[in-house]
């Protein structure tokens, strides 16, 4: 009997808060906190659960006269002491340590089905409810199991009881008669083999749903990088550095702090589409994003705003400073030349400007393009700060 598959979480025990009511308090003492672990805790107690339930319904065979005493003190001393172990090992914590079943579904499993080819010996004429038990113990391991743990857990429990019928029927024939026995094992046999074959249905069921999580998650990271990304140069977008700057410029509003922003524009680019082709004028922006990228700092941004045009966003930055910046940027495109074929290496004009609260960001952004149409205007591989 183990535990099914859960959203995952840490294993800490971490106390119930304070104000928690009775209830919360004692199953946060008893399963732990949520998450994964905590079903398996849980699985784990409902199997104590159910095992604990037994014991006053043998107590009631035993008055009756249905079983000795003796057996069914030794066979509940055996079972609730492994429920109670693989209770324990479970909320402790050790099982984690186990990767590839932290569950413990197949020992719980061989622990149970022991137990009910067990209680299939010692329960005489109401015995009969012991080919139960066995299917309810592979039903409980359903969502622990592989299709081939399936199989070999219910070959194994088929073969305890026959074991344990050919046992009985040749040292207490009376009680076990091999007729009645006969049918039984055939019924078990019969029983256990469809619920080895449901199992390793549900099995490839859940195999199928986690393959589809995966691809849903692919497929949606990979709309998060479409619907934010430029393809071409894998920088941010127009639409997402729109975002950036909305939130840029409250924050800014909220801390009166400045930021600046910087339009660069890469000069006569139309002449390398024209003259190297259209795949290395791709390569030129590619190349500018890459260099660019690598001379600003993490908390800033860099977008890709039209074709030929980037925008830089400076956090806590004053225009001298993102002039600093700029500088880097054109030192490091400096190396670029030799590497994509340009004879005159990759040059740009670019236009700063700050936006101070409670200036709202566009603005901003029409005198940073201001200043970049008077950088060009003034004859290009330059940076103007707007007024
Ligand atoms: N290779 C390539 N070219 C692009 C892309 N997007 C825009 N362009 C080209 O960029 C060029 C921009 O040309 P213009 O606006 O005349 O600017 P410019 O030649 O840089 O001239 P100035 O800005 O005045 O220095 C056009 O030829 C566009 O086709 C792109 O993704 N890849």
């Amino acid at each position: 009997m183990s535990a099914a598959a859960a959203p995952s979480s840490p294993a800490a025990c971490s106390p119930p808060p304070p104000d928690a009511g009775w209830r919360e308090r004692l199953s946060a003492r008893l399963l732990g906190p949520p998450g994964r672990q905590r079903v398996r805790v849980a699985q784990t107690l409902l199997s104590f659960g159910v095992i604990a339930a037994y014991v006053p319904i043998q107590g009631a065979a035993v008055l009756l006269g249905l079983m000795p005493v003796a057996d069914m003190l030794l066979f509940n001393a055996y079972n609730l002491s492994w429920a109670f172990a693989f209770y324990l090992l479970i909320r402790s914590g050790w099982n984690l340590r186990l990767s590839r079943d932290p569950a413990l579904t197949v020992p719980q499993c061989v622990f149970a089905l022991v137990g009910s080819a067990w209680a299939y010996g010692i329960c005489g004429p109401t015995r009969g409810a012991m080919l139960v038990a066995m299917m309810l113990v592979l039903v409980f391991s359903f969502f622990g199991l592989r299709v081939g743990q399936a199989r070999w857990l219910a070959l194994l429990g088929f073969g305890l009881l026959a074991g344990v019928m050919a046992y009985k029927v040749s040292t207490d024939p009376l009680a076990y008669e091999p007729r009645v026995e006969m049918i039984h094992l055939t019924l078990a046999g019969l029983f256990l083999f469809a619920v080895a074959v449901l199992a390793g249905r549900l099995t490839r069921m859940r195999q199928r749903l986690t393959e589809q999580r995966t691809a849903l998650q692919e497929a949606l990271t990979r709309i998060q990088e479409l619907a934010t990304r430029d393809p071409l140069t894998g920088l941010l977008n127009r639409r997402a550095m729109g975002e950036l700057l909305a939130q840029e410029a409250a924050r800014a509003q909220r801390l009166g702090t400045p930021f600046s922003v910087v339009l660069f524009d890469l000069d006569h680019f139309k002449q390398v589409n024209d003259r190297l082709g259209h795949a290395a004028g791709d390569e030129v922006l590619r190349s500018f994003a890459q260099v660019a990228m690598g001379r600003v700092r993490k908390t800033d941004a860099l977008a890709r705003w039209g074709g030929e045009e980037f925008l830089l966003l400076l956090p806590d930055t004053v225009p001298a400073c993102a002039l600093t910046v700029v500088a880097r940027v054109r030192e490091g495109l400096v190396a670029l030349p030799s590497h994509i074929g340009l004879p005159g290496g990759v040059r740009f004009s670019a236009g700063v400007a700050a936006c101070v609260a409670p200036e709202d960001v566009q603005p901003a952004l029409e005198r940073a393009d201001e200043a970049l149409y008077q950088a060009k205007a003034a004859g290009r591989d330059r940076c103007l700060v707007a007024a």
